[in-house]
């Protein structure tokens, strides 16, 4: 591994099998690199996977869902061989976490001062300083200690999420997944939790995933962004270069689905359509059926992230490499019939 890359996720897919009915492909052969002290967005349609794939990365999933294929190394070591017990101790000092909504996390019955003394002893840490250690973290998060002797319930909604960003911290971990963690909280009040998260961030440099369907705040926060649709990666980009040329049909779309409030006349656009069925399988391009760009080959053969701009896009008509590739493919194909 080349010394700054942290994360070396290679065809990762990720199914979701139910008791009853067909398996959900949620996450299809995604690659995922990621470097020491990356900021990377992650934004999709409800439903694309994002979740599910911050949850492979970082070694949690849980039954229903199963790693079906890829291998994920984190810092040299392979975690999808890690058992239940190795991943924990490898938790503490190092490893990954995702951090959802903190607003329902916390335990109503638990002083906050208790959980950083239940996490630090679960993850075998000292935890006999975890009061003086919670108190450092809270002013890190821009809290005052007096929030160690609250419980949950007594604190507002923004604090419960500051909390659990300061817990996650105790645990030292070189990279932090953020699954919507802004989504439940008012919009003032949203603005300042990711500002405090862009600080912690440039001033602590550990490696950030930020997940949301808010493409406008993953811009403003993070370098890179990587768009995901149907379980796939459709394009990678700089965030800067995001909103002024995006190169996927349905970045594009994405983009047009949002206002700009100081804009006179805003046009609101929105995405005819439906993402396909994750439990069926998917021919050519999965965004076809809704792409005003589609051509035949994109119902034929799904294309492979080719380079586009400063970074990839999957897209037949608009990377000539990705476009070349397919269409030999579609010649070899005849020819075999
Ligand atoms: N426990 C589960 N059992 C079965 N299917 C699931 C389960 N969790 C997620 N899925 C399915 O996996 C797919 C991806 O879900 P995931 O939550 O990763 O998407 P997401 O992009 O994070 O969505 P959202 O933005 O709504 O959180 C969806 O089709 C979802 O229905």
């Amino acid at each position: 591994m080349p010394d700054d890359l942290l994360l070396d996720a290679q065809g990762v897919s990720v199914g979701y099998t139910p008791e009853r009915g067909d398996r959900i492909l949620a996450v299809r052969e995604v690659d995922l690199r990621l470097h020491q002290g990356e900021f990377v967005g992650l934004v999709g349609e409800s439903g694309c996977g994002k979740s599910t794939l911050g949850f492979a990365v970082t070694g949690m999933l849980l039954p229903p869902a199963q790693l079906v294929g890829g291998s994920i190394v984190f810092d040299g070591q392979d975690i999808a061989s890690l058992s239940g017990e190795q991943l924990r101790q490898a938790r503490q000092g190092g490893f990954a976490l995702v951090l959802q909504s903190g607003m329902n996390t916390l335990n109503p019955v638990r002083t906050i001062a208790n959980h950083f003394r239940d996490l630090l002893k679960a993850h075998g840490s000292d935890h006999s300083t975890a009061r003086e250690r919670g108190a450092e973290l809270l002013r890190t998060v821009h809290l005052d200690s007096d929030v160690l002797d609250r419980y949950p319930h007594e604190l507002s909604g923004g604090m419960r999420q500051r909390v659990s960003i300061a817990l996650v911290l105790s645990l030292e971990p070189r990279l932090i997944v953020f699954d919507e963690p802004t989504t439940a909280l008012d919009v003032v009040v949203q603005a300042a939790v990711m500002s405090t998260i862009k600080e912690l961030q440039r001033t602590q440099q550990f490696t950030a995933v930020l997940i949301s369907h808010d493409l406008g705040t993953v811009l403003e926060a993070t370098d890179r962004v990587l768009i995901m649709y149907a379980g796939q990666i459709a394009e990678d980009q700089p965030a800067a270069d995001v909103l002024t040329g995006p190169h996927h049909p349905y970045t594009e779309a994405l983009l047009s689905c949002y206002a700009d409030p100081r804009a006179d006349v805003v046009h609101l656009g929105g995405i005819a359509g439906n993402p396909p069925d994750l439990s069926k399988q998917i021919d050519g391009c999965p965004y076809a059926p809704r792409c005003p760009l589609v051509q035949d080959i994109c119902r034929r053969i799904d294309p492979p992230l080719a380079p586009l701009g400063r970074g990839v896009a999957a897209c037949h008509v608009r990377a000539p490499a990705s476009k070349e590739l397919a269409a030999t493919a579609h010649e070899v194909a005849d020819r075999e019939h």
